[in-house]
């Protein structure tokens, strides 16, 4: 195909990934300017998403374009190649960070208005909701998802083992569930014969109709699916679980992820957090509703608005909480130093992290003395909890994974086209009062129907037929490709999956699959297939849906190598463009509190160096560039000599960091452009960079490793001063003289 730019578009985002950016992206320039290529940024931070969207009272040198909804149409078109770092999913008390910062600065932003009290204020609010929880990958993400770890990061896994915890048979951590009138239990789903239109519907105990949400358009082949979580089942279980953590002397801790479930598991995360602290809310009320405590934001709410009473009601609530510790299970921390705890932020327990750091840390949690303990994971919603308690059960069995030995799975994730829970943010209600919802197609057809009590989530989610098309073609892929089992993580006892399984078994004889060991299984068992095998040696392609593509890619590669940064992670478009991630994981905000703290940065680029030779290699192949092609090599065997050489950044400061690493990829891509043949330009050019940098090397190393070690005053947070952070994050005068000429 005739594709005619020679364009990257590489993100802006936030946190750790951003800073790592202001070093890195000028040694990208540098190189690909030499195959012709263009590197385009856009900014799709937290803060340049919520200044994109309230442009009315901000002067023009303050307004940014929407650089998401841009990227949204790019990543649909052909040509798209776009490299996507990671980016904060907020909760809404990072996103009232977000705004105090950014009007402390002043730009000039309305509140974010929690409980609207007029149609403007509803108005701010719904646009503030769209920018909160994960509003930016669901709209790039416009095709299936393939991560691994490439073969070089794994051998060096290998030879360099992280740390993992032992584990005893005796452990008493595990995982807690429920077991009736949660969504799994009360799922149902049909696959709908013809395109057409469908609407969600409450009726009142008497008979009033609301309309919850009036068109939603379906596709041929659609799968749809809706479900309930019982609030009444979910207190008692809760209820029950605090009960329990105490009996077993085990620490209580929840484990969610309220930033992609934007919408379902804040509110989950609230019911906890009462559950827990019932007695304080009990007796208080009416004063916490006074001041306004919104329980789903955390705990860590209601701590802050406690500012607002006078000194001795504070004082009596603050000993009511405490009595509350004391009577209770001891509560899992987040960081015991300051006192925060699993319950405070929705966003600082994301279960696909910590849920392997659990595991990988012998199946202990911090408690408020900074010892570690056996621990009750909490994970209310049963569809997916059971991935967890079999990889638990298999440690207890056989002890800790062995990263030297232990094979590798890797993942095909069905999330194209908003697919599963992705999609269900504007089709999720907390229902007001007890009666019945109904999906009903256009004729008044009954698709779905619930009988629905006061304070229930009702969820809906679409998964289009053409995504799982796709999903299916890219299992067999990665299967051929690598000659390995390929398993769908699929569960014929849920009513979705259930729908899924009819179309892979209708889609798979589409492919030549001959040769292929290709099952499904449920997950649980999808699980302990493959940790047996992994044990063994032995690699196992896990396909799945959504919420397990995340929570997979996170749990085998911390496992496997100790982090997700480590991962490759392509997403090919469904329209032929190719989106690069960077990495599995997140913007570690710990990260960034290190640097502003001693200096020191410890983000490993490598899921951007990884990226980025994909997107080289895509752009070569679409754009007949022979030279991006070459690029790419380069930076591949750059990427095999960095690992070899151990110039990843350190966790230490005044130890090579992450600014650090970069220079010697730059220094080993340069060199091995120099050392290619094809391209005669590349290698003189290369050759002369080289060795400037070969000749600098202890000059540079020393003018980086110097700037570590005192405080970094970044000028924000969420939106940094930039020529701070670009002296901040490139202190060496001898390696920019070389990039910069
Ligand atoms: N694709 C995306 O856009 C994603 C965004 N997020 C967002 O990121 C934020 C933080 O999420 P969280 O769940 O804490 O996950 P993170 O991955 O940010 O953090 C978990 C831990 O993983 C380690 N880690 C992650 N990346 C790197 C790296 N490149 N180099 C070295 N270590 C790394 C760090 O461990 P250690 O402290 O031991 O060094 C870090 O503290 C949230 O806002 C979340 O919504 C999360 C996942 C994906
Ligand atoms: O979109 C998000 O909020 C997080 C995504 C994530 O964790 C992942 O894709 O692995
Ligand atoms: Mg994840």
């Amino acid at each position: 195909m005739g594709v005619n730019t020679s364009k990257i578009v590489y993100t802006r985002t936030d946190e750790a990934p951003a800073l790592a950016t202001y070093s890195f992206l000028p040694l990208v320039r540098k190189f690909t300017k030499a195959a012709n290529i263009t590197i385009e940024t856009k900014d799709i931070s937290l803060a340049a998403r919520i200044l994109a969207n309230f442009p009315e009272k901000l002067t023009d040198k303050q307004k940014q374009s929407d650089a998401l909804a841009e990227l949204g149409e790019l990543a649909q078109k052909p040509e798209a190649n776009i490299i996507k770092l990671p980016n904060i999913s907020a909760s809404i008390p990072q996103l009232k960070a977000a705004i105090a910062e950014l009007q402390l600065q002043g730009f000039d932003l309305p509140n974010y208005p929690e409980e609207p009290k007029n149609d403007a204020e509803k108005e701010i609010k719904n646009r503030y909701d769209k920018i909160k929880g994960s509003a930016v990958n669901p709209v790039l993400r416009e095709g299936n998802s393939d991560r691994r770890a490439p073969k070089p990061v794994k051998e060096y896994a290998r030879k360099n083992p992280h740390s993992m915890g032992a584990w005893s048979s005796n452990s008493k951590t595990h995982v807690a569930t429920m077991s009736n009138g949660d969504f799994r239990s009360n799922e149902k789903s049909v696959t709908v014969s013809e395109a057409g239109d469908i609407r969600i519907e409450f009726i009142d105990n008497n008979g009033n109709t609301t309309i919850l949400k009036e068109k939603i358009a379906l596709l041929k082949g659609e799968v749809i699916d809706a479900t309930i979580m019982s609030k009444k089942a979910l207190i008692s279980f809760l209820e029950e679980q605090v009960a329990d953590a105490k009996a077993k002397d085990v620490l209580f801790s929840l484990h969610m992820k309220a930033t992609m479930m934007k919408v379902s598991d804040p509110i989950i995360f609230g019911h906890a957090v009462e559950v827990f602290f019932k007695d304080v809310f009990e007796k208080h009320a009416t004063v916490l509703e006074e001041i306004g405590v919104e329980i789903n934001n955390g705990f860590g709410d209601l701590i802050n608005k406690l500012k607002k009473l006078p000194e001795a009601k504070r004082k009596e609530i603050e000993a009511d909480i405490q009595t509350c510790y004391e009577n209770g299970p001891k509560l899992a921390m987040v960081n015991s130093d300051l006192g925060i705890t699993n319950l405070h932020v929705p966003s600082d327990i994301i279960i696909d992290a910590s849920m392997p750091a659990m595991i990988r840390n012998s199946g202990q949690m911090w408690d408020a003395d900074g010892n570690t303990q056996d621990t009750k994971a909490v994970i209310p919603d049963s569809s997916y909890a059971g991935i967890y308690q079999e990889t638990i059960d298999f440690c207890k069995e056989h002890g800790a994974f062995d990263p030297t030995t232990m094979g590798t799975v890797p993942n095909v994730g069905l999330m194209a086209q908003k697919a599963e829970e992705y999609g269900s943010h504007d089709k999720t209600f907390e229902i007001k009062s007890d009666g019945i919802v109904r999906v009903t197609d256009t004729t008044g057809n009954i698709l779905i129907e619930h009988n629905v009590e006061e304070g229930d989530i009702w969820r809906m989610c679409q998964t289009k037929d053409a995504p799982i098309k796709d999903w299916v073609k890219l299992a067999v892929n990665r299967a051929r490709a690598t000659n390995t089992p390929a398993i769908f993580w699929l569960d014929k006892d849920r009513a979705h999956d259930a729908e899924l399984i009819k179309k892979v078994n209708a889609y798979l004889p589409e492919h030549d699959t001959s040769g292929l060991d290709i099952r499904i299984m449920s997950p649980v068992e999808a699980t302990r297939f493959s940790l047996e095998r992994i044990k063994d040696g032995k690699d196992t392609i896990s396909v799945t849906g959504n919420v397990l593509r995340d929570y997979n890619t996170d749990l085998f590669p911390i496992l496997e190598l100790g982090t997700s940064a480590k991962m490759l992670s392509i997403v090919p478009l469904m329209n032929g463009g190719g989106l690069f991630e960077t990495g599995a994981g997140g913007s570690a905000p710990k990260h960034v509190q290190q640097f502003n703290k001693e200096g020191h940065l410890r983000w490993d680029s490598l899921g951007e160096f990884l990226a980025l030779a994909v997107s080289l290699e895509h752009l070569g192949e679409t754009n007949n560039n022979s030279k991006a092609l070459i690029m790419a090599e380069a930076l591949d065997q750059a990427t095999i000599k960095f690992l070899d050489n151990k110039k990843s950044p350190s966790r230490k400061v005044n130890e090579l960091d992450n600014r650090g690493s970069h220079f010697y990829l730059a220094l080993y891509w340069a060199q091995a452009l120099a050392e290619q043949t094809q391209d005669a330009d590349l290698q003189k050019e290369f050759a002369e960079i080289a060795k400037q940098l070969a000749d600098d090397e202890t000059k540079i190393i020393d003018e980086l490793n110097n700037a570590q070690g005192s405080p970094v005053d970044m000028g924000g947070y969420y939106w940094p001063d930039i020529n701070k952070v670009l002296k901040a994050m490139r202190p060496s005068e001898t390696l920019n003289a070389i990039i910069d000429a």
